[in-house]
């Protein structure tokens, strides 16, 4: 990794095996996921919610709202959790309220993810919404590729909303080059051990995998986990801290990052 902007903290890093990529920040530009996929979300979620409120699948991911609501009442970032055992009228508005809520603070939750990627399924598939990645995207997996390396996704949105941005991305479909994805249900992307389970799940040692992330907590919590990491820097993302460009090497294009 000699191309990178790899400050100079004398350790040894073997070429990576593995290719773990966020996507907010890292192959898509933030821009991107707040001004066109979460608008669509946020416009289409009551008439979502309304019509596909019997579907198993949909109530399945209201418990995990439900359930979320409740641990945010009790850390006092809510008033009131989202009651359960309400009939559809009056629970909905209640649902809708938490999901504003949790839309404008951005919140990660895996409720919140599942949800926004069945109401993107519909967008993409009806070509309504394209996956937008950087140009430097889709050459560098094909190169990673071709030196036998493995690509993965970890990403905050669902497993879904990720398959469906690479299936249906402006450059085509990408998901050819993918080996596997894992979002917030493998674990929170700044706590150490989902890295382990990642490593675990893909079969290879914490080191061979090199992780590429916007967000500097994901970047310690996956380098207190062993992997290598590298912090991406794209234009909107949030600035790093001085001591942050010293504890991790930096990329500004896939172009560099790794052979
Ligand atoms: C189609 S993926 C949606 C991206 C998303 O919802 C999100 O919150 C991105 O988070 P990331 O962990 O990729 O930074
Ligand atoms: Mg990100």
């Amino acid at each position: 990794m000699s191309s990178l902007n790899d400050p100079a903290n004398g350790e040894e890093s073997s070429c990576p095996k593995v290719i773990l990529l966020d996507i907010e920040g890292t192959t898509t530009s933030i821009s991107f996921v707040k001004d066109a996929l979460f608008p669509f979300a946020r416009k289409e979620l009551e008439t979502f919610l309304v019509k596909n409120w019997d579907d198993p699948i949909v109530q399945s991911i209201i418990d995990i709202i439900q359930k979320q609501s409740e641990e945010d009442a009790a850390k006092g970032l809510l008033e009131n959790a989202i009651p359960s055992g309400l009939n559809k009228d009056l629970v909905l508005p209640e649902i809708f309220k938490n999901l504003y809520w949790q839309m404008d603070n951005d919140r990660k939750t895996t409720g919140l993810k599942a949800l926004q990627g069945k109401i993107w399924k519909k967008g993409f598939e009806e070509g309504l919404l394209k996956g937008q990645v950087y140009e430097d995207v889709p050459p560098a997996f094909q190169r990673w590729k071709n030196s036998g390396k493995e690509i993965y996704i970890y990403s905050s949105g669902s497993v879904e909303a990720q398959i469906l941005l690479f299936k249906y991305s402006e450059a085509g479909d990408l998901t050819k080059h993918l080996s596997g994805y894992f979002d917030t249900t493998t674990g929170p992307k700044i706590e150490a051990n989902s890295y382990k389970i990642i490593s675990e799940k893909i079969g290879v040692p914490p080191n061979t995998i090199l992780f590429c992330t916007d967000v500097s907590k994901e970047a310690y919590a996956a380098k207190e986990a062993g992997l290598q990491v590298v912090v991406s820097i794209r234009p909107g993302n949030v600035a790093l801290s001085e001591q942050e460009l010293k504890d991790f090497p930096n990329v500004t294009n896939f172009t560099t990052l790794s052979d």
